[in-house]
């Protein structure tokens, strides 16, 4: 078992009020591992910290056995860990090619300048063509992202993401506003590309969660209440209570 992404002892207080409360995770290479729990369980908060986007109170995360708790988000990304599903970050007024073409040419680190020349960019063409086909959009190339259906723009969001060429894919809440057939198509291409990479989500769907995971946890006020497959913490009755006592799902 090889552990990529780990927090040990993570903890985040706002003003005295602690929303992460030592959490201890350990993601295996390979897998998908979703982390579900009641409104307010600070999902989000532990994710934020996860991706960089919060400063930790307490504790620490490495990925690939390297320190990065103090690293930023671009810092993580450029070590192969990389956060989806921020519609801010297509492009609304660029084709579905010239997203892709984007981050290739963000990946390879080059200039602006250099980017715009056509000849350069062609290059990247082919390429893009395989990421765009691999998130069924190869008949909409060449239209414009903002024209999108929004379960299309979020499989953009997976191609551009897919460019980066990331070893850790982070979703936060990848079936957010998605209507049943988005769901289902979405639901295959992250088990797709989860194949040779690993996926780690926040997901409020349970019916997806048990589909896609290998492992859950199970945050509750801040802190880890259950760890397993989907069988396994379905059967437990603090997961049960916790659910049923917020009122939620
Ligand atoms: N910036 C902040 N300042 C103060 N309190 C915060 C802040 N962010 C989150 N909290 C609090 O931390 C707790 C956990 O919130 P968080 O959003 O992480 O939960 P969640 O599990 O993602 O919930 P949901 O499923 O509703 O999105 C909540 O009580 C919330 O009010």
């Amino acid at each position: 078992m090889s552990i990529v992404l780990k927090a040990e002892g993570l903890t985040k207080e706002f003003k005295g009020f602690v929303a992460v409360n030592k959490v201890d995770l350990e993601v295996e290479k390979g897998t998908i591992h979703a982390l579900i729990g009641p409104n307010g369980a600070g999902k989000t908060t532990f994710f934020n910290l996860l991706t960089k986007f919060l400063q930790p109170t307490a504790g620490r995360i490495t990925y690939q056995e390297r320190d990065i708790t103090g690293m930023s988000p671009a810092g993580i990304a450029q070590l192969g860990m990389v956060r989806s599903f921020q519609i801010s970050a297509v492009f609304s007024d660029l084709t579905v090619l010239e997203n892709v073409r984007i981050a290739l040419q963000r990946k390879r680190g080059e200039s602006f300048d250099f980017w715009r020349s056509e000849k350069i960019l062609s290059r990247f063409d082919d390429d893009a063509h395989g990421y765009i086909e691999d998130v069924g959009l190869g008949e909409f190339i060449n239209h414009r992202a903002g024209e999108l259906s929004y379960g299309r723009k979020r499989a953009l969001e997976i191609a551009t993401t897919l460019a980066l060429d990331p070893g850790m894919l982070l979703l936060d809440e990848p079936m957010a506003g998605m209507a049943q057939q988005d769901v289902e198509r979405i639901s295959a291409l992250i088990r797709r590309i989860a194949k040779n990479r690993t996926v780690l989500m926040v997901e409020h769907n349970l019916s997806v969660v048990a589909d896609l995971s290998d492992r859950i946890t199970v945050l509750a006020r801040g802190e880890v209440l259950a760890e397993g497959d989907y069988a396994a913490i379905s059967r437990s009755p603090a997961v049960i209570e916790a659910y049923i006592g917020t009122g939620d799902e």
